[in-house]
């Protein structure tokens, strides 16, 4: 295996001094390509890149031929299929009866399906397209490769993210020879057994991001689940009984509460089904049986729900960082405002009946009335006018001392 891997992916005959590449080798297993599109592009520069002795049969070879490196020969369909034994078919399914044209040509070949359906057309055509070119071809032998992996990381070599390229056939010998290929290229073949496996495969790109529906799922039931409870615990339920409008809580707070509940019971079902498996374990008295399907689901998706509690704890710790930052202010500003009215409610006085029938003409203690001339020119104004202010200020002071509670 280090004798493969110590290979260099070009040879270096391949290379011209300019580092472009050069003429093949004649002694370079030839493959054969048909169609010239985006992946048959990419095809070809890496097959020649690994070694390969490339033919592309196009419809039409003069237009086509200027998209591919000078190294490999491009030329018409009939052409192209004559010597290779492995051909890659790079087109669409709707274009595989084009070619039964090439029946005789092509028996007894090794013919290559790269194809990838559309959702529409996996869900429509009930044999995947792989058997469908092997029931046009009898004669030949149809291997399903390569349709995992992008015309783009075939140009830009494997990362190791996507180096598997799954293989699937009914000839073993016919497999073989592609997974050689395969690693040849520098990707790593994974066996998928027969052809009847190919609809499977070809459903694998069709999978956006696999195995996160469910905990992806699970985390907005959660969600919505004790968003909805602590909106009744902390908005509905003071509205209704002390008519307190605290709607405002709705975009930040109550998020705030419901990320940490979401989080604590996602973080309990990553370690809730490895001890229900063991207890499972302990009753059965062996380790060696299979755990039913829901359980053993259950215990595939864990990294997926441990990393989605770990993004809504992220995500409380952000809101509790910054939430204070904006409360701190509003605090301030209150506590300004409560600086202000408190020495005036301490020295508000209700008014008595001793305090002369107007009410509003008693007399407030000294220290409040420090720029009041006590007896001086119209008194009873003055009186009246810090009386009114003084109620003002309490109802002000009420407000502001809810709102402080509030911070
Ligand atoms: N692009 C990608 O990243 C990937 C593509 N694939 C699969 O590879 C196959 C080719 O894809 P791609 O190269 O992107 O597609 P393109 O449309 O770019 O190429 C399709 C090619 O098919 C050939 N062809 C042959 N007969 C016909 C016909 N009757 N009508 C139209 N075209 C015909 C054409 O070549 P010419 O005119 O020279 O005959 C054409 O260049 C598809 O099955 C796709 O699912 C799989 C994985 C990734
Ligand atoms: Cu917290």
């Amino acid at each position: 295996m280090s004798g493969e891997m110590d290979k260099p992916l070009i040879s270096r005959r391949l290379v011209d001094s300019d580092g472009s590449l050069a003429e093949t080798p004649s002694e370079g297993p030839k493959v054969g390509i048909l169609g010239s599109g985006d992946f048959a592009r990419s095809l070809v520069t890496r097959l020649v890149g690994s070694g390969f002795s490339v033919v592309v049969g196009s419809r039409n070879p003069k237009r086509t031929a200027g998209l591919f490196p000078s190294a490999a020969q491009v030329t018409f369909q009939a052409e192209a299929v004559d010597s290779p034994d492995v051909i890659f078919v790079a087109m669409f399914r709707e274009h595989y009866s084009s070619l039964c044209g090439l029946s005789d040509q092509l028996a007894g070949k090794i013919l290559v399906d790269v194809s990838n359906p559309t959702e529409q057309e996996h869900l429509r055509h009930r044999e995947s397209n792989a058997e469908y070119l092997a029931s046009l071809f009898p004669t030949c032998t149809v291997v399903k490769a390569f349709n995992v992996i992008s015309a783009w990381t075939l140009q830009s070599g494997p990362r190791d993210g996507n180096r598997q390229v799954p293989i699937c056939s009914d000839h073993p010998d016919a497999k073989r020879a592609v997974s050689e290929m395969v690693q040849a290229m520098g990707f790593m073949p994974v066996d998928m057994g027969a052809l009847v496996s190919a609809r499977e495969v070809e459903a694998m790109p069709l999978r956006l991001l696999p195995g996160w529906k469910v905990p992806a799922l699970l985390a907005l039931g959660l969600f919505i689940f004790f968003y909805v409870y602590n909106f009744v615990r902390d908005v509905l339920q003071p509205y209704v009984r002390d008519g307190k409008s605290k709607f405002y809580k709705l975009p930040v707070s109550v998020v705030n509460t419901t990320l940490p509940c979401v989080a604590y019971v996602l973080l309990s079902l990553v370690y809730l089904p490895g001890v229900l498996a063991a207890a499972l374990q302990l009753r059965r008295g062996t380790k060696y049986r299979r755990f039913p399907d829901w359980l053993d689901h259950w215990l595939q998706h864990r990294k997926q729900i441990g990393l989605l509690s770990f993004f809504c704890a992220a995500l409380h710790a952000l809101y509790s960082f910054c939430l204070p930052l904006s409360r701190v202010n509003r605090y301030e500003v209150v506590n300004l405002a409560i600086k202000q009215v408190r020495p005036a409610r301490a020295a508000y006085q209700p008014p008595s009946a001793a305090s002369g029938p107007a009410g509003a003409l008693r007399r407030p203690p000294p220290d409040v009335l420090k720029t009041g001339e006590p007896g001086g020119a119209m008194p009873g104004l003055v009186d009246a006018a810090q009386g009114w202010g003084q109620e003002t200020d309490a109802r002000q002071l009420r407000v502001f001392e809810a709102l402080q509670e509030e911070c």
